[in-house]
């Protein structure tokens, strides 16, 4: 089943159109990755999934059009976690996280016994079982990160849109982060469409990459398919290698490139 559909999707922001005709289709319990270089429209074309911003085109959740679900409808069917939220600093991350269940309570109840223990769950894996009773405000970058993954877990939403998960997180608890949220996706059957930066973790966790330039769909395919040497020297300008590591996995290699004569020789 395909669980978000784009077609002919075209948004922006005060009649600037920023994202112009993406289609794509992502498979129920795959993962998307969109990539692309700064200012592409990555986050945009989240925020249209989201239903965060009017666009043009048909977006689908699960057959439905975005536009047409609730609220509420939307925080069950969609776990979104932005690039840079505004955070309740008073709040511990344990209360912070618990807020992700809020679409699951009846209008007055309050959390109980289950969703602390979904909480708790979601903030061992995340290794933030000591920080539980901190308050945000006191948080590194990386902690309030893994805090905000937090709350989007522990909503337990079928489609998770993710925006830079890995942003200021160090190389292990980056590939912990995505380690857990693959886990959700093979175990739980989640879908997940991510913004990455880093290309490696894109080959590596992706079943898709999306290209995304100037707005516009670049290339969109299998990793291996998008992620050449040629696509990074045309779309970002970059010098990079395209290797393999492990155990086949894809490794996208920045190279610097061969000194000019205005830079002297060490
Ligand atoms: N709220 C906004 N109002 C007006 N323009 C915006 C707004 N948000 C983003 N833009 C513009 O839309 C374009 C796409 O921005 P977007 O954040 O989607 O890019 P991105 O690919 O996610 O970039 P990055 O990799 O730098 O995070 C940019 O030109 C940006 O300046």
């Amino acid at each position: 089943m395909t669980a978000l559909r784009l077609r002919d999707v075209h948004a922006g922001y005060g009649g600037r159109e920023v994202v112009r005709a993406v289609s794509v289709e992502v498979p129920d319990g795959s993962w998307l990755a969109i990539v692309g270089p700064n200012g592409a429209g990555k986050s945009t074309l989240l925020k249209t999934m989201a239903g965060l911003l009017p666009g043009s085109g048909e977006a689908l959740i699960d057959r439905r059009p975005v536009n047409s679900l609730s609220r509420r409808e939307k925080a069950r069917l969609i776990g979104y976690a932005p690039q840079d939220p505004v955070l309740p600093g008073g709040l511990t991350v344990t209360d912070y996280a618990l807020l992700g269940r809020t679409p699951h309570l009846g209008p007055l109840a309050r959390e109980g016994a289950a969703d602390l223990s979904i909480v708790d769950t979601v903030l061992g894996r995340l290794d933030l079982t000591a920080l539980a009773s901190r308050r945000l405000r006191t948080l590194s970058g990386g902690e309030r990160q893994r805090a905000v993954l937090a709350r989007v877990l522990a909503q337990q939403a079928g489609l998770l849109l993710l925006d830079e998960p890995t942003t200021g997180l160090d190389i292990g608890h980056a590939q912990a982060m995505l380690e857990l949220i693959d886990r959700l996706r093979r175990e739980d059957g989640a879908t997940i469409v991510s913004t990455l930066h880093d290309l490696t973790f894109a080959a590596q966790y992706a079943d898709q990459v999306l290209l995304l330039c100037a707005g516009e769909v670049a290339a969109g395919g299998k990793p291996a398919e998008v992620l050449t040497a040629e696509a990074l020297a045309r779309y970002y300008g970059a010098a990079a290698d395209i290797l393999t590591a492990g155990h086949g996995e894809l490794v996208v290699a920045p190279v610097r490139p061969a000194p000019s004569a205005g830079r002297p020789p060490r």
